[in-house]
């Protein structure tokens, strides 16, 4: 539904030319949550800003349900533009205005009567989850109160698309993860598709099922989260998933652990069920092995449960070796190499 087609933007500054986007094409379909995930300075913003219509491409094309949006009148694009709902960082609320009054004007500028009004502002009010700050002023609220009141105003005008500029990366972890799940609920319960930009693997990892990576204004990785998260190609993908995923133990514990004894140590990667836990016992019973869990997580990524564990073997090195063997067929399981240096 919303369409980058070989799509740049490039700003002249002077006689400097910067390009910000850079022959971008990816499509986001009806009903996803796409998350756009880059460092600073790496085209994000630019790519938003030509969605919600603020930019123009210099080449290529943006499309919205296969409607070029260079083609469009400044009539059709008001219009276009109440389809798309936006949040922001530093959540842009009108500081004069009570709660209500912040939810309420995007209705009043469309001219909606009163009485419709006041019925969607408190059916959006309590779907956000704060009937009861209505009257209140923003700087009565707490940072993720104010991002329910940016949500629910967005929604006013039952837009399709739901634009999300580094809307939680104002907030502390637990209020981010409380606004992760409103947007989740936004996107299931209304049908929105959600397009936001992040510098927070996590926020990635939480909620989207699509994930765009930028770097200098180009796409360089692409694809369903779960994929990119399992087998990232790119360095700078790589980089942001080792921010979530501390896959090993520090090179100081390991040497803490070999000089203990521990001589055994390898690191099990897995997607799937918990399924893989009674093999791997099953495994080391049978060949008299005894192991470990040293260090690692099990994450939910889209329903599926990726485990990495670091296991500590101890028994006969003979067994030890067989049991491995064993367990290559089950799960990916490669020796900790201990770095020397
Ligand atoms: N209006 C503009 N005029 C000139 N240069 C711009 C303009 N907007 C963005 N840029 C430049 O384009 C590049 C990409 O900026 P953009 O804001 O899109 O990146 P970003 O990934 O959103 O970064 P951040 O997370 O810091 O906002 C930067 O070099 C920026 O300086």
């Amino acid at each position: 539904m919303i369409e980058f087609l070989d799509v740049s933007k490039t700003f002249k500054i002077a006689k400097r030319e910067v390009h910000a986007v850079r022959n971008v094409s990816l499509t986001v379909n009806k009903g996803d949550i796409f998350g756009v995930i880059g460092f600073s300075g790496a085209g994000k913003s630019t790519l938003l800003r030509l969605v919600n219509l603020l930019e123009a491409p210099t080449s290529g094309m943006v499309k919205i349900n296969d409607t070029d949006l260079a083609s469009l009148s400044a009539k059709d694009l008001r219009q276009l533009r109440r389809r798309i709902g936006m949040i922001f960082q530093n959540f842009n609320l009108f500081s004069s205005r009570t709660v209500a009054g912040n939810v309420a004007y995007p209705l009043k500028l469309e001219g909606v009567p009163k009485a419709e009004i006041e019925r969607r502002t408190a059916e959006l009010l309590e779907f956000v989850g704060l009937s009861d700050k209505a009257k209140n002023f923003p700087e009565q609220l707490s940072g993720g109160q104010k991002q329910r009141v940016g949500i629910a105003r967005a929604l006013a005008t039952n837009p399709e698309i739901l634009i999300c500029d580094e809307a939680t990366s104002a907030l502390d972890p637990e209020t981010t993860a409380d606004i992760l799940k409103l947007l989740k609920r936004v996107n299931k319960e209304l049908g929105i598709t959600v397009l936001l930009i992040t510098h927070e693997m996590n926020v990635i990892t939480t909620i989207c099922n699509r994930v765009a990576v930028m770097e200098n204004g180009e796409v360089i990785e692409l694809g369903d989260v779960l994929d990119v998260f399992t087998k990232p190609e790119h360095p700078t993908t790589q980089r942001f998933i080792e921010s979530v995923n501390k896959d090993l133990p520090s090179a100081e514990l390991l040497k803490e652990w070999h000089a203990a004894g521990d001589k055994h140590i390898y690191q099990v990667t897995y997607t799937g069920g918990a399924t893989n836990q009674p093999l791997l016992s099953q495994v080391t019973q049978k060949y008299d092995v005894h192991f470990n869990i040293v260090y690692g997580s099990v994450r939910e990524i889209q329903g599926n449960l990726l485990g990495n564990l670091v296991l500590s073997f101890k028994g006969d090195q003979d067994k030890v070796s067989k049991a491995i063997q064993e367990l290559q067929a089950i799960v990916d399981i490669k020796e900790v190499i201990l770095d020397e240096s």
